[in-house]
C-alpha cells in the first residue's frame, strides 16, 4: 500500500515539475479493491467544460520528446512506423532507469497485465470458439520485434546503451526470452495507455481550388499522457475528454461530475472480446456492444455441405469487396435480425444461393443483390451456419451459465480463477447472441414455410423485411 501511494505521490510531483496543472477537484485513487488499479476521481463537484488537468505536450512520452531521436535518423523511425518506433523510444527510456525523464511515471505503469496476450494456453482455451484468440498476433509481434526492432537495437547499440562498455552485448541480449517479454510489455502499455496525438497544428494540404483541408486518414503519432492515461472507461459512463491544444493537452470534464465520481474516457464501442484482449478487462456496460463473428470458412463449408457450389459467386463478390475473413453479429436490444445482421452476410448468402440465370445477369450489370430483403433460402442457409457456429463452442449457454454463477467474476485482480470468469462471460455473451439469432431466424422459416420457398420476405405487415440494414459503427 505505502510503496502504491507513494510512487502516485512521486509522479504527480514529477508531473507538477514538469509544468503540468491539476484541478483540486480531482486526485488520483487507488481503485484496487475494484480491480481497476489507479483511476482519477472526483473531490468535489465539476462543472461541465471545466479543466481537470492540463499536461504540458513536452511531458508526453513520445518519439519526438525523446533524445533517442536526436541520436537515431528520422529515416530509422519512418520505417518503423508509429507503434514500433515508440516500443523502442520506451525501451530505450525505461531501460534508462532513474537517468530518464520519465522514470516516475513508469513506476505508476503496470508491469504485470490481464491481456490476452499474457493468458496461458489454459486460460486461453476458456474464450473456446471465439474469434478474439485468433486476433492476438503475439506471433506476428515477435516476428516485428526481431525482425524491424532488434536490428536497429544492434544498428546503434552504442546510441541504446550509451557509456555501456558492454552496449554491443546488450544489444546481442535483446533476443533474450525476458527482453522480447519486455517489448511485449512496451506494446501492450502502448495498446491500453497511448493516444493518437493531434499535432500541435494540423498539417494542412492545399486542394486545387485553394482550400486547406486536414489530413484525417493520417496515421497520428502515439504518445504516452502521463496522468490522461490513468482514467479508467465503462463504456457510456464517459464523461470527460482530451483536448488537443497547441503546447497543452486539456483534460475537459463533458459533463457535470458529482464529487466522488469516477472520471471516465472513452475507450470506444468495444465488444468484451475485443476489451479483454486490449485491456484485459471487462465490464457488463459494453454487454451492449458485443459481437460475434461468423467466419466466412464456416459460410463455406456449410454451403458447400448443402451442394452449393460457391467458388464462382466467391470470387464475384470478391471484386465486390464483400468477401471477408468473417462477418459480425452484433447486438442489438431488442434482438432483431435488421440490426444484428451483416448486410455483407446476406449479400453473400443471397449471391450463393441464386440460379445461375440469375447470376449471370446480376454480374453483367455488375451489381449485388439487396441485403434489406431476405429469401425464405437465405434463412434457412444462415439458420444453419448459425447452428453450425454455435456447435463451435464445446459447452452450451446453460452450462456456462451454471459454471459462471458457481465461480463468479471476483477477488484478486490478477489471479486464474478471475481470468477463467472472464472468459466465461465473454462466451456466454458470444452464445447469447447467437441463440437469440438462431431463434430469430428459425421463427423466419416457420413464416416463410407457409410461402413459396424463394418468395422474398415480406409478408402482410413488411415486418421480416431487413430495412435500412446499416452495418453498425465498431472501433
Ligand atoms: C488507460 S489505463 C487506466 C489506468 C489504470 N487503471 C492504471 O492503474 O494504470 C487502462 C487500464 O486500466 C484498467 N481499467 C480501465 N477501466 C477499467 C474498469 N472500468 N474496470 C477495471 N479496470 C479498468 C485496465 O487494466 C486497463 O488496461
Amino acid at each position: 500500500m505505502a510503496d502504491f501511494d507513494s510512487a502516485s505521490q512521486a509522479f504527480l510531483a514529477w508531473l507538477q515539475r514538469s509544468g503540468a496543472e491539476i484541478s483540486p477537484k480531482v486526485k488520483l485513487a487507488d481503485l484496487r479493491h475494484a480491480q481497476a488499479g489507479r483511476g482519477v476521481v472526483a473531490t468535489q463537484d465539476i462543472a461541465e467544460h471545466e479543466v481537470l488537468f492540463r499536461i504540458p505536450r513536452s511531458a508526453i512520452l513520445s518519439v519526438e520528446n525523446s533524445i533517442l531521436s536526436t541520436e537515431i535518423p528520422a529515416s530509422t523511425f519512418e520505417m518503423l512506423g508509429p507503434w514500433l518506433s515508440l516500443i523502442l523510444v520506451m525501451l530505450y527510456e525505461y531501460l534508462n532507469g532513474d537517468a530518464s525523464n520519465w522514470s516516475p511515471y513508469f513506476s505508476v505503469l503496470p508491469a504485470e497485465f490481464n491481456t490476452l496476450m499474457f493468458w496461458s494456453e489454459d486460460e486461453l482455451a476458456e474464450l473456446q470458439a471465439s474469434a478474439v484468440v485468433g486476433k492476438i498476433g503475439k506471433e506476428g509481434a515477435n516476428e516485428s520485434f526481431t525482425k524491424g526492432l532488434l536490428p536497429v537495437i544492434k544498428e546503434f547499440a552504442e546510441v541504446f546503451f550509451a557509456g555501456d562498455v558492454r552496449a554491443k552485448q546488450r544489444a546481442e541480449e535483446m533476443r533474450d526470452e525476458r527482453n522480447l517479454e519486455l517489448m511485449h510489455k512496451m506494446g501492450s502499455l502502448i495498446m491500453a495507455y497511448a493516444f493518437d496525438v493531434e499535432p500541435a497544428t494540423p498539417r494542412k494540404d492545399v486542394d486545387e481550388e485553394g482550400f486547406a483541408e486536414e489530413e484525417e486518414d493520417e496515421a497520428l503519432p502515439k504518445g504516452m499522457v502521463p496522468l490522461a492515461d490513468m482514467l479508467n472507461a465503462d463504456a457510456d459512463r464517459n464523461n470527460a475528454r482530451l483536448f488537443y491544444e497547441n503546447h497543452v493537452l486539456d483534460m475537459k470534464a463533458l459533463k457535470p461530475i458529482r464529487h466522488s465520481e469516477e472520471i471516465f474516457n472513452d475507450y470506444g464501442p468495444l465488444p468484451r472480446s475485443d476489451l479483454l484482449r486490449r485491456y484485459g478487462y471487462i465490464t457488463d456496460n459494453y454487454t451492449q456492444y458485443d459481437v460475434v463473428e461468423i467466419p466466412m470458412e464456416l459460410v463455406e463449408d456449410v454451403a458447400n455441405r448443402a451442394g452449393i457450389e460457391s467458388a464462382e459467386r466467391i470470387e464475384y463478390l470478391d471484386e465486390q469487396e464483400i468477401v471477408d475473413s468473417g462477418y459480425d453479429l452484433t447486438a442489438s436490444s431488442p434482438f432483431t435480425l435488421q440490426e444484428s445482421l451483416s448486410p455483407e452476410l446476406i449479400i453473400l448468402i443471397e449471391t450463393l444461393l441464386q440460379s445461375q440465370d440469375e447470376f449471370d445477369r446480376l454480374k453483367s450489370k455488375g451489381k449485388l443483390p439487396k441485403p434489406e430483403k431476405m429469401t425464405g433460402d437465405a434463412a434457412h442457409l444462415l439458420h444453419e451456419i448459425v447452428k453450425a457456429r454455435i456447435a463451435q463452442y464445446p459447452t452450451t449457454l446453460e452450462d456456462d451459465s451454471r459454471s459462471l454463477e458457481a465461480a463468479p467474476l471476483s477477488g484478486d485482480a490478477d489471479s486464474k480463477a478471475r481470468r477463467y470468469a472472464m472468459a466465461k462471460a465473454v462466451r456466454i455473451g458470444e452464445k447469447q447472441l447467437l441463440g437469440q439469432a438462431e431463434a430469430a431466424l428459425a421463427e423466419l422459416k416457420t413464416r416463410f414455410g407457409r410461402t413459396s420457398k424463394r418468395q422474398r420476405a415480406v409478408d402482410e405487415e413488411g415486418d421480416v423485411e431487413m430495412g435500412g440494414v446499416e452495418k453498425k459503427q465498431r472501433a
